[in-house]
C-alpha cells in the first residue's frame, strides 16, 4: 500500500523556474490522518509557514481540508517534496521538484537531455505497523526494506521470498510482463550528453548508484553547483540530491543497467535497476553486461573520499572565516521508560501540539519548553563505548539563534546501545544550506578547527556523519523562522533524532504568519476565542 498524490505514486513531478512563486493546494484525502508536505531544499525565505513540517511550521492538514503552500523557488537545482507528518514519507508520499534557471539564464554546463531518478525504499509491511513496532515494548525494528525503487519501480527478491514460504511459486514472483516492477527505461541517442538528476528520499537506505560502462561527472549537489568531478559511482544518502552528466559513448547496439544498492548497513535488499537504452536498440534487449556491483557496504574509507571530492564550484559564496556560536550535537541511541529512542545531547525530540512558529509569533509560552536543550555534552562522555547510562530525557525545547549570527554545528556520532556499533546518519536542515567544513574520526577537539575547509567547502542541505566520527557545519542564521534539523532516516526522526532551531524571534513576532497554518493546539484555541468575542 502506498500514499499517492493525484492518483499517482510517486507524486507528479513539479517543475518551476527560479523566481517563480509556486502555489500548491494540498487537499487531504487520507480519511484517517493529517498530512503536510515539505519542499525539501527550498529555503522558504519570508514564508516559513510553507515549510510543511507538522508541529514546527504548521498544523497537520485535517482530513478533507485544503492548505495552500505558497513559496518562491529560490535556487535552480534538483529537489523533491515529501510528507513530514508521522512516517508518511515511508508510505510513499513524495515526488520530484525541479527548479530550472530563470528565463535568459544558463546552467554552467551543457547537455542534450535529462532524466530524473527519484530513489526510495519500500517495505511490504505498512507504515502504521512500522510506527507501532518502533514505539512498542519490546521494540520492533523495521529491518531492511524489501525493495529499492527508482521513480517508484523496483525489484523484489523472489528467491528470498520462497525461502520463507512453503510454496516455491509465490503469485508475486510470477512474471507476466508489464508489471509495476518493470524497470524505468532511459532512452538516449548515441554520443549525446545527458544530465541525470538523482535524489534520495529513502526511509533508511544509504545508496550507491552507478551506470554500467559509463563514467559520470558530478556537477550539482543539493541545488548547488560543485566542481566537475569524474566518478564511476556516487554515494547518495537520504535527503541528498546530485546531478551527474554522462555521455552515451558506448557501442550503440546495446543496453546498460543503472543500479543502486545499499551501503552503510548490511544489505538484504536487491539492487534497484533502471535500463539505459541506446536508440534504436530495442528496449527488450537484455544488456550484455550485468548490473554494476555496489561497493562493499562497510568500506567507509571509500565513502569518505567520495564526500571529500565534492567541492564548491567557483562563484559559490565562501563560509565566513569564524563563528560566533558553536553548538555541539551528540547523537546517541538510548532508552526512555524502556522504549528505544535516539537522543541529541540527552534529549529525545517529542514534537508539541502547537506549532513552534505560531507559539513564537503569538508568544504562547506554554506551547513548548522555554529552556533550550544543552549546547554540548559532558567531557566525561565516551563516544566510543555504549552509553554508561542508557536512559535519556524526552523534550521539546528549541535552540534560539540571533538573526545574522554565524553558527557552527558539530555533529558528533557515538557508539550505539550495542557495543562496537555506530551507524551513518544523514542530517538535513530546513530553511538553510550550510557549508560542510570537514569530517573527522572520534571525538571532535578544538584543534580540529585548524583543518576546516574554508575555501572550497560545499554548500549542502544534508550532510552525513560517519560511524564514530564528526561532521562540522557552518551557516549564517539569516532566515527568520522555525526550522527542523534532523536525521533523514525516517524511523530515527520518529524515535526522536532531531532538534528544532528557532531563528530571529523578534522577526517572527513581526511576521504575518498564515492563520491557516495554525488552526490547532493553543493557537487554534486562541483564534476560536477571538472569533467568539467578535460574534458577541
Ligand atoms: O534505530 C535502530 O535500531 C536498530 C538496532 O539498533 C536495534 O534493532 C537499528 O539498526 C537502528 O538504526
Amino acid at each position: 500500500m502506498v500514499m499517492g498524490i493525484n492518483g499517482k505514486f510517486p507524486g507528479p513531478t513539479i517543475r518551476v523556474k527560479v523566481g517563480d512563486i509556486v502555489r500548491v493546494d494540498v487537499t487531504n484525502k487520507l480519511n484517517t490522518e493529517g498530512v503536510v508536505i515539505h519542499w525539501h531544499g527550498i529555503k522558504q525565505r519570508e514564508t516559513p509557514w510553507s515549510d510543511g513540517t507538522a508541529s514546527i511550521s504548521q498544523c497537520a492538514i485535517a482530513p478533507g481540508e485544503t492548505f495552500t503552500y505558497r513559496f518562491t523557488a529560490d535556487k535552480a537545482g534538483t529537489y523533491f517534496y515529501h510528507g513530514h507528518y508521522g512516517m508518511q514519507r515511508s508510505a510513499g508520499l513524495y515526488g520530484s521538484l525541479i527548479v530550472d534557471v530563470a528565463d535568459g539564464e544558463k546552467e554552467p554546463f551543457e547537455y542534450d537531455g535529462e532524466f530524473c531518478l527519484l530513489l526510495s525504499d519500500y517495505w511490504h509491511q505498512n507504515v502504521h505497523q512500522q510506527e507501532v513496532g518502533l514505539s512498542s515494548l519490546p521494540f520492533r525494528w523495521i529491518n531492511e526494506s524489501q525493495s529499492l525503487l527508482m521513480n517508484g519501480r523496483g525489484q523484489y527478491n523472489c528467491s528470498l521470498a520462497s525461502r520463507y514460504n512453503e510454496s516455491a511459486t509465490l503469485p508475486q514472483c510470477e512474471i507476466r510482463g508489464g508489471e509495476q516492477w518493470a524497470p524505468n527505461v532511459l532512452s538516449v541517442f548515441p554520443n549525446r550528453t545527458y544530465r541525470l538528476r538523482i535524489a534520495s528520499t529513502t526511509s533508511l537506505a544509504s545508496l550507491n548508484l552507478a551506470i554500467g560502462n559509463h563514467k559520470m561527472y558530478v556537477v550539482e549537489a543539493d541545488g548547488n553547483y560543485v566542481n566537475r568531478t569524474e566518478v564511476t559511482d556516487i554515494d547518495i544518502y537520504s535527503g541528498e540530491s546530485y546531478s551527474v552528466l554522462f555521455t552515451a559513448d558506448q557501442i550503440p547496439y546495446d543496453n546498460f543497467w543503472i543500479s543502486a544498492g545499499v551501503r552503510a548497513r548490511l544489505p538484504q535488499t536487491p539492487q534497484a535497476l533502471a535500463l539505459l537504452n541506446y536508440i534504436p536498440t530495442p528496449e527488450s534487449k537484455f544488456p550484455l553486461s550485468p548490473p554494476p556491483v555496489t561497493p562493499r557496504w562497510d568500506d567507509y574509507g571509500r565513502s569518505k573520499s567520495f564526500a571529500l571530492n565534492i567541492t564548491a564550484a567557483a562563484g559559490t559564496p565562501r563560509p565566513p572565516k569564524s563563528h560566533e556560536r558553536r553548538i555541539v550535537l551528540l547523537s546517541t541511541q538510548n532508552k526512555f521508560n524502556g522504549h528505544s529512542v535516539w537522543a541529541i545531547n540527552n534529549v529525545s525530540l517529542s514534537l508539541p501540539v502547537t506549532p513552534y512558529l505560531g507559539a513564537i509569533r503569538y508568544d504562547i509560552k506554554d506551547a513548548y519548553d522555554q529552556t533550550p536543550p544543552p549546547e554540548n555534552f559532558p567531557d566525561w562522555y565516551n563516544v566510543s563505548a555504549p552509553p554508561a547510562n542508557p536512559n535519556t530525557n524526552v523534550g521539546d525545547g528549541a535552540y534560539v539563534l540571533v538573526n545574522g549570527t554565524t553558527v557552527d554545528i558539530i555533529l558528533q556520532n557515538a557508539n550505539m546501545l550495542e557495543p562496537g556499533a555506530s551507524e551513518v546518519h544523514p542530517w538535513h536542515m530546513h530553511g538553510h544550506d550550510f557549508w560542510v567544513l570537514g569530517y573527522g574520526e572520534g571525538r571532535f577537539a578544538e584543534e580540529d578547527e585548524k583543518r576546516f575547509n574554508l575555501t572550497t567547502a560545499p554548500l549542502k542541505n544534508t550532510a552525513v556523519i560517519f560511524p564514530f566520527g564528526w561532521t562540522a557545519l557552518r551557516f549564517v542564521a539569516d532566515n527568520p523562522g522555525v526550522w527542523a534539523f534532523h536525521c533523514h532516516i525516517e524511523p530515527h526522526l520518529h524515535m526522536g533524532m532531531g532538534v528544532v532551531i528557532a531563528e530571529g524571534l523578534d522577526q517572527i513576532r513581526a511576521m504575518n504568519v498564515s492563520r491557516d497554518a495554525l488552526s490547532c493546539g493553543l493557537t487554534g484555541k486562541m483564534f476560536a476565542a477571538e472569533d467568539a468575542r467578535r460574534r458577541n
